[in-house]
């Protein structure tokens, strides 16, 4: 059994390398093999550096499951094995020497000078005659090693932390992942088992090692190894061994599905980063909720972000309805009312405290909670994370995320790239790769590091078929439960009784599974849109973002939806343009207090939310103008943007447009008609618009409009 790990702990700098750390630095040595590939059973075999040193002596080496299976290799006779066998036993009791005697051995003449020392000795001796190998052609065999284990000691032993020695050359070369200096061989074969860590394994070698310290370099290694984990030069791997979860953190991950599972597993045993691709209502909040629990209990400390504070607050709101203790760092006036105010640390101008206390604060919490941008705040400084969880990755840009990234030894990207970029603006900075996401980017180049969350619980079996079409490739699963579901309509019957001159519907509130999505086609009502001469401020716009009729019939059938039953904060509008959003909501203050909480927004503000139904209102008009600002009519021919709208029904999606037109002039709209069923298309050409249109502009100038 190896030394007591805790003891090392305790005393900085020097530790005990952690058990990834080690596989890390076995990996590494790997490249001492590169040349002798014969030797080497498996490819993915960790050598220890005591099986290091045995090969630097033989080179006849087999190695499997981390045990020397036999001392010969083809080509070898068995008089070499028993040189072999006899230098083994002296150099046994040399590796200690070779590392910890470093000044010794940081040139290539020391090693040659010790390897030769070894094979003058008696028992060496005693072996070349035994094996009747002559002293040159052993000597040959040894000293052929000599120039990798000097690469190895100058790599792994003698460090030097300099910023300058940090060149190119040399973080190429070590692939920016090793921050530190083996100070001494504690001991060689031992079984760890770390409940805090929840891992139980065998490793071949306990090393002391030297982290780099001082903040400088540290902030340095930090900023090379992410560098080298956008650039692609570093891949994240998972850590071997016989691993487990131990009963401690059993009861928080209970309730979680076996995707969700994977992804805390496979954060826990990454040696740097992981993806966690969910698809909309995967649970992706309720994994970061359970993770952050388990790494509190794991005494780890995280950093939460997103690039909105209500994406933060969304989980921060989550973690204080199971007690979890966090800090808040931001702006009082942007954070969420019901977070508890003695977990907020405004920003220093903000706040009583002094800068000491803040620090302080800030040092004691395990979880932190700020959007990306707000981590410039000083009191972040100096702080290391242990992990820092992205939310929302996909609307983070590279250059945002890399500020939180920074400040942790590991992070978790979890998002879906199939769902909202980042926003930019210029055209110009799109072509240059700006709205390119962090999660994005890593998604491309690391294939071990991500999880994917396909079980859904918000969409009934027809919505999560329509996205299954549209985008996700039959990859989305219905948790049991919801699969069925629909929403409910007390008073159906009154819709029934009163339905006459609008028989359609009946259709577009049925409440029958089938029937879940449904698509009302207006047709061309460019002449409905012309006669509303009494709004002089939206006459310009009629043509381009703003949809006076489409406005009207969401009105008629969202007071539908309130004459069945349905409640409004279950009912959800969406539009892709402002415009439209501002005249939505315009009509439904004036009406009643029903149509003022139902809440109309556009789909970019609509990611991460959730409602029973939901009605789009495509907008566009039939007289498109072809000169209308490209970025606003490319909305509706975002494939990301589709996605998000689509995906926020759990029970119904009415969709409200001029088919013949969004079918026309966008391919996306084209492609999403297209996988409906055509029995849920339904045409209201007979729809008594001017009425409709009368009553809206009679609640548009009633409230001064
Ligand atoms: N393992 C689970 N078992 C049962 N229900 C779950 C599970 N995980 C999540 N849910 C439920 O699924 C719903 C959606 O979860 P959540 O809000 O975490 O999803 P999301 O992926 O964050 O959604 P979005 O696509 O909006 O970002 C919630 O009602 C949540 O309680």
């Amino acid at each position: 059994m190896g030394p007591d790990m805790s003891d090392y702990r305790t005393e900085p700098p020097r530790e005990v390398i952690e058990p990834h750390e080690a596989q890390l630095l076995f990996e590494e040595t790997q490249f001492l093999f590169e040349d002798s590939q014969p030797f080497v059973e498996e490819k993915n075999e960790i050598f220890s550096l005591e099986t290091l040193q045995r090969c630097i002596i033989t080179g006849v080496l087999e190695v499997k499951n981390g045990k020397i299976l036999q001392l010969q290799a083809p080509g070898t006779d068995k008089c070499t094995s028993c040189l072999v066998s006899g230098i083994w036993e002296q150099l046994e009791y040399r590796v200690n020497d070779i590392v910890n005697i470093q000044a010794r051995l940081s040139k290539e003449s020391d090693i040659t000078k010790l390897a030769l020392e070894i094979l003058s000795s008696p028992q060496s001796k005693m072996c070349l005659y035994s094996s009747g190998l002559t002293n040159s052609a052993a000597e040959e065999k040894v000293l052929q090693f000599v120039p990798k284990v000097e690469k190895f000691m100058r790599k792994f032993v003698h460090v030097d932390f300099s910023i300058a020695q940090w060149n190119h050359k040399t973080l190429a070369a070590s692939k920016g992942c090793w921050e530190g200096t083996i100070s001494a061989v504690k001991d060689i074969e031992e079984t760890v088992m770390e409940p805090k860590l929840g891992l139980h394994g065998k490793i071949d070698v306990t090393v002391e090692v030297t982290k780099c310290e001082g903040n400088e370099d540290v902030k340095n290694l930090a900023a090379k190894k992410l560098r080298n984990i956008i650039i692609g030069q570093l891949e994240t791997r998972p850590i071997r061994g016989g691993l487990q979860i131990f009963h401690t953190v059993m009861p928080l991950i209970a309730g979680l599905n076996d995707d969700q599972l994977k992804a805390i597993y496979n954060v826990l045993f990454s040696s740097d980063y992981t993806v966690v691709h969910g698809k909309p209502g995967t649970g992706k909040t309720m994994f970061i909720v359970v993770l952050v629990q388990v790494l509190v209990v794991l005494n780890r400390s995280v950093l939460i972000t997103s690039h909105t504070h209500a994406a933060v607050d969304k989980i921060l709101l989550e973690l204080q309805k199971r007690n979890i203790n966090f800090l808040r760092v931001g702006k009082k006036s942007r954070i969420s009312e019901n977070i508890d105010s003695d977990s907020i640390s405004a920003t220093i101008e903000e706040s009583a405290l002094t800068p000491d206390d803040m620090n302080r604060l800030f040092k004691e919490e395990l979880v932190v909670g700020s959007t990306c941008l707000g981590t410039r705040q000083f009191l972040f400084k100096d702080k290391v994370f242990d992990y820092c969880v992205l939310d929302e990755a996909s609307q983070i840009s590279q250059l945002e995320a890399i500020r939180p990234l920074m400040l942790c030894k590991k992070f978790v990207l979890v998002g879906d790239t199939k769902q909202l970029p980042p926003l930019v603006v210029s055209n110009r900075a799109k072509s240059l790769g700006m709205s390119e996401s962090i999660l994005e980017r890593l998604s491309k180049q690391s294939g071990d590091a991500v999880s994917e969350l396909n079980c859904q619980y918000r969409m009934n079996h027809t919505i999560m078929s329509l996205a299954n079409r549209f985008v996700y490739d039959g990859k989305l699963v219905c948790g049991a439960l919801n699969e069925c579901h629909t929403f409910q309509a007390p008073n159906w019957s009154v819709l029934e009784q009163n339905a006459g001159s609008s028989p359609w519907l009946l259709k577009v509130l049925s409440t029958n599974l089938e029937d879940a999505v449904v698509v009302v086609d207006t047709g061309d009502v460019s002449h409905v849109d012309v006669k509303v001469g009494c709004i002089p401020e939206l006459r310009g716009r009629l043509l381009k973002t703003v949809n006076l009729a489409e406005a009207a019939l969401v009105y008629f059938v969202v007071s539908s939806l309130r004459v069945v039953g349905v409640k409004a904060e279950e009912v959800g509008v969406i539009a892709p343009y402002q415009h439209q959003v501002g005249l939505l909501k315009r009509v439904f203050a004036a009406k009643s207090e029903y149509h003022r909480s139902v809440s109309v927004n556009t789909i970019d503000q609509y990611q991460g939310q959730e409602k029973s139904v939901v009605v789009i209102s495509c907008t566009r008009s039939s007289s498109l103008n072809k000169t209308v600002d490209s970025n606003q009519s490319s909305i509706l021919d975002d494939v990301k943007r589709l996605t998000v709208a689509i995906t926020r029904s759990k029970h119904k999606l009415i969709i409200i447009g001029n088919v013949q037109l969004l079918t026309d002039n966008f391919a996306e709209m084209n492609k999403l008609f297209s996988v409906i069923e055509e029995n849920n298309k339904l045409s209201i050409s007979n729809f008594d618009w001017s009425y409709m249109i009368r009553k809206t502009v009679k609640y548009l100038e009633n409230c001064g409009c």
